[in-house]
């Protein structure tokens, strides 16, 4: 194994697998987490992975990463061949070993509509795609995630059917955000953070909050240090009597894109202005944290949360790769797969995007992978007025995110900083988000250069291929190996044989 490390090719991995196996001289206890029972492609709990391109310590370059133990053991960076000798070694050779990436807003829809998408499909996408842990959003499964009865339905939904870790957001809702106690008994069973709607969800139990729910919310938010995720569209006053419907047409992207303007963006911003206040030093809810989930107006919404940063509030942004990838002008009329709230706006928006996520303005970037069944996406009626907004996406951010960067320049580092290190930050994941000693072996092996064609013959291990907005693009950049916790998940287009993915809740 050293010597074709030191002839630095990438071994094939199943082939790695069976000699770790047979060249050790010992055998590692068979446990759940650390590689036993079909948890890992890698069955041994202590081995190196090495590569000329890892991502650690704010650099790229050569370096050999120790797991043991489900653990980040050591790094050892620079020429790594000869200190590798004789150990147990992948040697992944020009690709690209960097930090799993934190999705922190998935719907994964179970329990009760998993015929839109679950745990045991949405963390397998994940895994393919180089994602080690979802953070799930409260809505969408039936019932929400409002209340510790109903966080406990989801974990045990989850059971064995995950194969990342899966942290979850509670839904902070007109029902529980004005009762401290109920909200405490939320916080207190293990939601990383709650999230609400600024306008209706969509989900007849997910209500949505006022700006008076959401300042009485951060308050007992603020004694858990954990974030409030708000979906920042509000309806203005004078468009409550708008409705376009009859008058336009309804197959037309233009039509959909009108009538969810900027506008409603800036009106929930403008709205969360003394909230936003509240979380600055000194502050009613001083210690916690707003993050404006999928931004999509770079204008006025974006300079309203640049001002409120730069006078001290606790906000983050996330957008997310649709709007980064797409313009309205390029979605086909009747294309409702494009379909999503806020709306992808044009070119000039799209670009304003790019440099305000170069800048930092933007923080960092999430999937909204929200699918449904099929038909609610109405595909052959067409109608954008009456779909089901969401895009499906989960396991191509990854490459989705780095063949539409390119053009824009952005670096390997910058990619770890927007799907690693801030998320893992926002939910309070203190040992993921990087490569470094002590943290969990998460990690993602890809090769940046490597092209496929997104068709029909490429697995998609999402629920329902034909409603993904990417299907059919040429994409860069593919997944080789998925570690979770230093099994070895995905590799070589194939899962492990068992779901040992952990449910993560904050204490
Ligand atoms: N109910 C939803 O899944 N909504 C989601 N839908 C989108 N983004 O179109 C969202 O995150 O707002
Ligand atoms: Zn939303
Ligand atoms: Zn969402």
């Amino acid at each position: 194994m050293a010597t074709a490390a030191a002839k630095g090719r990438v071994l094939p991995l199943l082939a790695v697998a069976a000699a770790l196996a047979a060249a050790l001289l010992y055998r590692a206890p068979f446990s759940k987490s650390m590689g036993g029972e079909g948890c890992s492609l890698l069955p041994h709990d202590h081995f190196w992975i090495a590569s000329e391109r890892v991502v650690t310590l704010g650099r790229v370059g050569p370096a050999a990463v120790e797991v043991k133990a489900g653990l980040i053991n050591a790094i050892t960076v620079g020429d790594y061949r000869s200190f590798l000798l004789r150990r147990p070694v992948v040697d992944y050779g020009d690709a690209v070993i960097m930090p799993g990436l934190i999705d922190v807003h998935a719907h994964l829809d179970e329990p009760g509509r998993v015929e839109w998408e679950g745990f045991s499909t949405g963390t397998r996408a994940a895994a393919a795609g180089g994602i080690t842990t979802l953070v799930d959003m409260p809505l969408n499964s039936h019932p929400s995630t409002v209340s510790e009865e109903t966080l406990k339905l989801k974990v045990d939904a989850a059971k064995d059917k995950l194969y990342v870790d899966v942290g979850f957001w509670g839904g902070l809702v007109p029902e529980n955000a004005l009762n401290p106690s109920a909200l405490e008994s939320l916080l207190n069973a293990g939601v990383l953070g709650l999230k609400s709607f600024m306008c209706p969800s969509g989900i007849n139990d997910f209500p949505m909050t006022n700006s008076t729910h959401i300042e009485e919310g951060l308050v007992t938010l603020a004694k858990y240090k954990r974030p409030l995720l708000i979906h920042a569209e509000r309806i203005p006053d004078d468009q409550i009597e708008d409705g376009l419907d009859g008058e336009l047409d309804p197959k037309a992207y233009m039509t959909y894109l009108k009538s969810r303007p900027p506008a409603w963006e800036e009106a929930a911003i403008r709205d969360l202005q003394r909230a936003m206040k509240d979380t600055e030093v000194g502050g009613r809810s001083e210690g916690a944290h707003i993050h404006i989930v999928h931004l999509s107006d770079s204008k006025t919404s974006l300079g309203l949360l640049k001002d409120a940063k730069q006078n001290g509030a606790r906000v983050s942004i996330e957008t997310c790769p649709h709007y980064l990838a797409f313009s309205a002008e390029e979605i086909p009329d009747g294309d409702t797969r494009f379909k999503c709230a806020p709306p992808i706006r044009d070119s000039t928006n799209r670009d304003n995007l790019w440099e305000a996520l170069l800048d930092g303005h933007i923080d960092m970037l999430s999937s909204d992978h929200s699918p449904s069944a099929p038909d609610l996406k109405l595909m052959e009626e067409g109608n954008f007025l009456r779909a089901w907004g969401g895009i499906s996406s989960l396991q191509f951010v990854l490459p989705v995110t780095w063949s539409y960067g390119k053009k824009y320049g952005i670096s390997l580092n910058q990619l770890a900083s927007w799907w690693s290190e801030r998320p893992a930050m926002l939910s309070g994941l203190k040992k993921k988000g990087a490569i470094l000693p002590g943290y969990h072996a998460d990690i993602v092996v890809w090769k940046p250069e490597a092209q496929f064609h997104l068709d029909d013959s490429h697995a998609v291990y999402h629920k329902h291929r034909n409603i993904s907005a990417y299907l059919g693009r040429q994409l860069s950049g593919k997944v080789l190996s998925t570690f979770v916790g230093g099994n070895l998940v995905f590799a070589e287009d194939k899962h492990a044989k068992a779901a040992c993915g952990a449910p993560i809740l904050a204490k």
